[in-house]
């Protein structure tokens, strides 16, 4: 692949759960380029990112926690295609890494969770401005794509569901971007869900989880041994039809990132899913 085909990529979190699954499918791809490994965990800097990831041949990128200059960087790099960022970091620190990547012209790819609606809408603003494309994927495994699409149709039929997501006791936000989603989905199909029968009290408070759009509740469970699942619970009278997605390796999302990282360049705003680019 030559210089002037092959996309430049940056992965912030690069020492991180995602981050190193990251920078093993980038380094895979024969039409990407990992230019740059952001992270700012202080006894990773100058480590190399493909040893750390675990490939037995280093890749030549030291992790280093200078964002800017590397969006810079990259930004001044006139013989290959636009950079893309790759963002998997913290739910306090995603809002301000794409603002500064969409200021450099870099388009962000983006699986970090836990934006506000606020502060999505605000980045739409920004990157329709700017006329740079931006993905944000809340679950890039092509598994949950399908278990909403199917949760869409159920909802037709059944006026009462529960969302139930499980996920490993590391996760700093709750309820998972996922399950979110997938609330949100259910509530554009423009019904109202869960009439109450009865008034109910709430012994001890958060009992029946959080309330999310349109009435539907979201409950979180955090326990080492897991890792990402949701369930889908719909019911009605005399049956039970529960939708269930389980990862077991994140290699799960990889063919979900390196689809994103190659479709941003064709985008020229805000795009909110991964249904949207398959
Ligand atoms: N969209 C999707 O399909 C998926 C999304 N996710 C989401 O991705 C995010 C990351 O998940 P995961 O990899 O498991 O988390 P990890 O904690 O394993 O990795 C995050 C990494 O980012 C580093 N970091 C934190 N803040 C910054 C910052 N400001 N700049 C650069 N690096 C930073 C952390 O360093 P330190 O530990 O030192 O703070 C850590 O090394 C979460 O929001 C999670 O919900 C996860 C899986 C799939
Ligand atoms: O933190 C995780 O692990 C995951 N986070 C995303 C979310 O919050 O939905 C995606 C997936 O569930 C894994």
């Amino acid at each position: 692949m030559s210089n002037q085909t092959s996309i430049p990529v940056i992965v912030n979190g690069a020492a991180g759960k995602m981050g190193r699954e990251v920078i093993k499918a980038v380094a895979a791809a024969s039409d990407l380029t990992l230019m740059g490994a952001i992270d700012t965990t202080p006894e990773h800097q100058g480590k190399d990112a493909g040893e750390l990831a675990g490939l037995s041949e280093p890749l030549e990128v030291p992790i280093t926690n200078q964002l800017e200059p590397m969006l810079a960087y990259v930004a001044g790099e006139r013989q290959m295609q636009p950079g893309v960022l790759v963002d998997f970091t913290h739910p306090d620190a995603v809002y301000s890494n794409i603002r500064s990547a969409i200021a450099y012209g870099i388009r962000p790819v983006v699986g970090t969770t836990g934006l506000s609606p606020a502060q999505l809408e605000e980045l739409a603003d920004f990157a329709e401005k700017a006329s740079t494309g931006c993905l944000v994927i809340p679950n890039f495994s092509i598994g949950m794509v399908l278990l909403q699409e199917a949760a869409l149709r159920a909802s037709q039929y059944f006026d009462h569901v529960e969302i139930i997501e499980l996920h490993h006791n590391q996760k700093a936000d709750a309820p998972s971007g996922t399950a979110i989603q997938t609330a949100q989905l259910l509530a554009e199909m423009g019904k109202t869900f869960n009439t109450a029968i009865v008034e109910e009290t709430e012994k001890i408070p958060g009992a029946r989880g959080s309330l999310a759009d349109e009435g539907i509740r979201i409950h979180s469970i955090r326990l080492p041994g897991l890792i990402a699942h949701q369930e889908v619970i719909f019911g009605a009278a005399g049956q039970i039809y529960t939708l269930r997605h389980d990862t077991s390796d994140r290699a799960c999302y990889m063919p979900g990132v390196i689809l994103a990282i190659r479709k941003v360049n064709q985008l020229k705003s805000l795009v909110y899913g991964l249904e949207k680019i398959l």
